[in-house]
């Protein structure tokens, strides 16, 4: 892991400048889609998009139902761009590869930030096909020093020392739940704890346990990251995950999860993700500063 790796602001900047050059949307939110969450960017009007490999600057998607594309358009009033395809540490990005996106769509005047993840649930009450609006999260690796925040500060973006309390925007999620109550399925929507872990290997039974007793809800490989960047340069971030499958907790539990599961869980849901996050963007105040 190259925690020491730097990006220059110029580097940033040169990669939003040439997005700027390509296309007129000028966007205020930004989205980044989850493990088999792809289709958040289906509804996006009068679309331009963009494979990362011909962005200058982007890494690439390494992972299946991760397609590797940003795509740019009009959602409900709101310029939106999405990612189609995150970026995880345990692909071998180092993490401000990992979080390079976040910052562009900052140079790019985005205001707001959805992050939306496949998660395993350890809380009881969280099912597969659930819904976890994210209230607060465990970064592990930052825990132990993996942060994308580590090195030199930038302070073109951000302080030295943000603060993570209320890092997903309490306005946001109470919202996301009047909407899940008006689409009818308020049964699904849960809120909760996210745990971000490493991977890409799977919980063991005892890291299980270990993670439920420390009062986490749902746990991923992902997230964590790129709501610091986000919350360091001052964007307002909203976050859920979509509980894919149940971490195993018991030894005399025989089921066992694999990532073709994840995405066909992910892909049966994504229709009502798709629905709660159309309808919550079309909610949310921007102030359309175009830059
Ligand atoms: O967090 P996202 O990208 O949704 O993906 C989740 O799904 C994959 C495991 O199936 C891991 O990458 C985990 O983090
Ligand atoms: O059970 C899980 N553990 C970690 N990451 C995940 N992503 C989807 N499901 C899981």
């Amino acid at each position: 892991m190259n925690s020491k790796e730097q990006i220059s602001h110029d580097d940033y900047q040169k990669t939003a400048d040439w997005l700027k050059s390509q296309t007129k949307h000028r966007p205020q939110v930004a989205i980044i889609c989850g493990s088999g969450l792809g289709v958040l960017a289906d509804n996006l009007k009068c679309q331009d998009s963009f494979a990362y490999s011909d962005i200058p600057g982007f890494p690439q998607s390494t992972v299946q139902g991760h397609a590797g594309r940003l795509v740019f358009g009009e959602l409900k009033g709101k310029t939106c761009v999405c990612m189609q395809g995150r970026f995880h540490m345990y692909e071998g990005h180092s993490l401000c590869k990992t979080t390079f996106p976040v910052r562009v769509f900052k140079l790019l005047g985005v205001e707001t930030l959805i992050v939306t993840n496949a998660a395993g649930s350890l809380a009881d009450g969280l099912r597969p096909g659930d819904i976890m609006i994210i209230k607060d999260h465990v970064n592990f690796p930052g825990l132990v020093g993996m942060n994308p925040l580590f090195g030199p500060n930038d302070d073109k973006f951000g302080p030295r020392f943000p603060a993570m309390s209320g890092c997903y925007d309490k306005g946001l999620r109470s919202s996301a739940m009047e909407i899940g109550k008006q689409l009818g399925v308020s049964e699904l929507m849960h809120e909760g704890v996210y745990a971000m872990v490493g991977g890409p290997n799977f919980e063991s039974i005892a890291e299980a346990r270990l993670l439920h007793r420390l009062g986490v809800d749902a746990v991923g490989m992902s997230t964590a990251p790129e709501v610091v960047i986000a919350i360091h340069c001052g964007l307002k971030v909203f976050g859920l995950s979509l509980i894919t499958n149940k971490v195993v907790k018991s030894y005399e539990d025989s089921d066992s999860v694999n990532h073709e599961g994840v995405l066909e869980v992910s892909r049966l849901r994504s229709q009502t993700v798709q629905q709660l996050v159309t309808e919550l963007v079309s909610r949310m105040e921007t102030n359309n500063n175009a830059v």
